[in-house]
């Protein structure tokens, strides 16, 4: 089967906040593109034979020594390059304009003039609201530039050389306050670097699948399945490429949620057909979490134990290759890459061990969670997969404070039961990013039936989020908080109490531990 050339876009990333974000933009342009890091050395990139290069924004001064460059001879590589705020900073550096400190620093929305010439930014009309986030400033461009925009302090706010195929931007396309920035963006995919803009979540599966049969030949893969969207969505995909030669494994590690055991092997097994392996390893793995209160030591037992389980079941499988795993492209970058500090290491990405035989297969790498349910509902799966709400794989652990034990993690799947039967009742299902319930290890007094009662308090968080990174508190109406809140307490008779977490993240996280 061929598969048509994949056009990409590549962006190099000096560090920004917003890097990720360019990515995103332009594949909702349809053009598939990778992030890699600035110092990527050229024929790694030409190799890869990009449409376009665009340089993100950075923290660094090009103004001081040792700032991030890139090999000039990109310039002359015949590949349109887009350079953005630190990126367009340094094009006018490397090229010979002039860049220095700016006397004032500006930070938020700023009005653009846009010089009379069609081009990049022809979309923009003669004025346009843009946002910027700088400290330098480009003073005059590189010879043979021209300036495409200016704002009241900024002499060069765009800049272009259209015949060398170079364009630097000063603002930052990328963000919704630039509202006019998808069309720029469009502008340099479509007008410039020639795109079509064919990549959609149907050639991303057929090229997957045929470069899993590639790497994969006739060998054997074992999949670490949770029954979430990720390793769900990863390992159908998987299967659909080299079939019978797939074996899910799918860990009982007594922290799941309530009847989570039973579907997930019964969608896994009747639905998809698929060969797996249920490992039920409560025992060991409660028994490991005995009496350890610190929530760190919990994520590392548990992560260790996840690894143990896997190998003892390949090797009882016989010869085992591959091992996939429904890494995102969020998980990578925030276990930290070149470019980008580590905000936490995932267990599947920085926690792997270094002696590892198994080879890795992660087929969503480059994917955002949004961008992974809309290849599950492209390969036909169900709802109640593509949109299961994100689950931990430390499980309840990581949402009951204090020691694990065997009742906590009962009563804690009962009320969480509650919520989520509540929240799908309400239809708030799919616009609440996670909603479940916490067990914070607090006992107080209640009154109940005209007896005093000591119980367990339960705490309900719901979040709205797009990726995790960042999340706000869900306004959920007040009807549905008191139905929860009665159903909670009169159901399970363990809890005489319950509070609603309302802390966005930051300050706090999405989950308790
Ligand atoms: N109970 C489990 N059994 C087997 N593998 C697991 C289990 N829990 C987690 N994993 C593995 O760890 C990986 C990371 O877990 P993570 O929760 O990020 O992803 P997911 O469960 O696939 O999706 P989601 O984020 O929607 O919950 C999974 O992709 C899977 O490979
Ligand atoms: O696979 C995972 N392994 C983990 O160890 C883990 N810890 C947190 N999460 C999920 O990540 C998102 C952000 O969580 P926090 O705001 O609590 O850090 C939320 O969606 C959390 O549910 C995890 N997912
Ligand atoms: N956002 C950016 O890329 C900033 C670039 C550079 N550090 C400046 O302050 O001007
Ligand atoms: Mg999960």
């Amino acid at each position: 089967m061929s598969v048509p050339e994949q056009e990409l876009v590549i962006v190099l990333d000096f560090g920004g906040q917003y890097s990720q974000l360019i990515a995103r933009r332009i594949r909702e342009c349809s053009v598939f593109c990778e992030m890699l890091p600035y110092n990527t050395p050229l024929s790694e990139i030409q190799a890869k034979k990009p449409k376009g290069i665009i340089f993100s924004g950075g923290p660094s001064s090009v103004c001081q020594e040792g700032a991030p460059v890139v090999d000039p001879a990109i310039y002359d590589l015949n590949i349109p390059v887009l350079g953005i705020c630190y990126g367009m900073q340094l094009m006018a550096s490397q090229l010979g304009g002039k860049v220095n400190k700016a006397v004032r620093r500006e930070y938020g929305k700023t009005e653009l003039q846009i010089a009379p010439r069609k081009g990049l930014l022809s979309c923009m009309g003669q004025r346009a609201q843009c946002w910027m986030s700088h400290g330098d400033l480009v003073e005059a461009p590189p010879p043979g530039f021209e300036v495409l925009a200016s704002t009241e302090t900024l002499p060069v706010a765009a800049m272009a050389a259209p015949e060398r195929s170079l364009y630097a931007v000063q603002f930052h396309p990328e963000v919704v306050h630039t509202p006019k920035g998808q069309d720029v963006l469009r502008y340099f995919l479509f007008d410039i670097c020639g795109c079509v803009g064919n990549w959609t979540m149907g050639s991303f599966i057929e090229q997957t699948v045929a470069e899993v049969r590639e790497k994969v030949g006739g060998r054997r893969v074992l999949c670490a399945l949770s029954g979430g969207v990720d390793s769900s969505v990863a390992a159908v995909l998987v299967h659909r490429a080299i079939g019978d030669q797939l074996t899910c494994v799918f860990v009982n590690h007594g922290l799941l949620r309530k009847g989570e055991a039973e579907s997930v092997q019964e969608i896994f097994r009747d639905r998809f057909n698929m060969n797996l392996v249920y490992v039920d390893a409560s025992e060991r793995f409660l028994n490991k979490l005995q009496g350890v209160t610190d929530p760190e030591r919990k994520r590392k037992i548990i992560g260790e134990e996840f690894i143990r389980v896997f190998e003892e079941e390949a090797g009882k499988l016989g010869e085992i290759d591959f091992l996939v795993q429904g890494t995102l492209y969020p998980d990578v970058v925030e276990s930290g890459t070149a470019t980008a500090a580590v905000i936490k290491s995932h267990h599947n990405v920085g926690g792997l061990p270094e002696d590892m035989r198994l080879s890795l297969i992660e087929p969503l790498r480059w994917l955002f969670k949004d961008e992974v349910r809309k290849v599950g509902e492209e390969l036909g799966m169900p709802d109640r997969i593509v949109w299961r709400q994100p689950f931990p794989g430390p499980g309840l652990a990581v949402r009951i404070l204090g020691e694990v034990t065997r009742d906590k993690i009962a009563i804690l799947q009962e009320a969480d039961a509650i919520v989520t039967e509540e929240i799908a009742r309400a239809g708030l299902d799919r616009e609440i990013w996670q909603y479940f319930a916490v067990l914070p290890n607090l006992y107080s007094v209640g009154v109940m039936g005209d007896e005093r009662t000591y119980a367990h308090t339960v705490a309900v968080r719901a979040i709205y989020s797009h990726d995790g990174m960042t999340a706000d508190w869900a306004k959920i109406p007040y009807p549905v908080l008191e139905r929860i809140s009665s159903r909670i307490v009169n159901e399970v008779k363990e809890i005489n109490r319950v509070v609603y977490d309302i802390t966005s993240k930051p300050p706090a996280t999405i989950e308790w531990e």
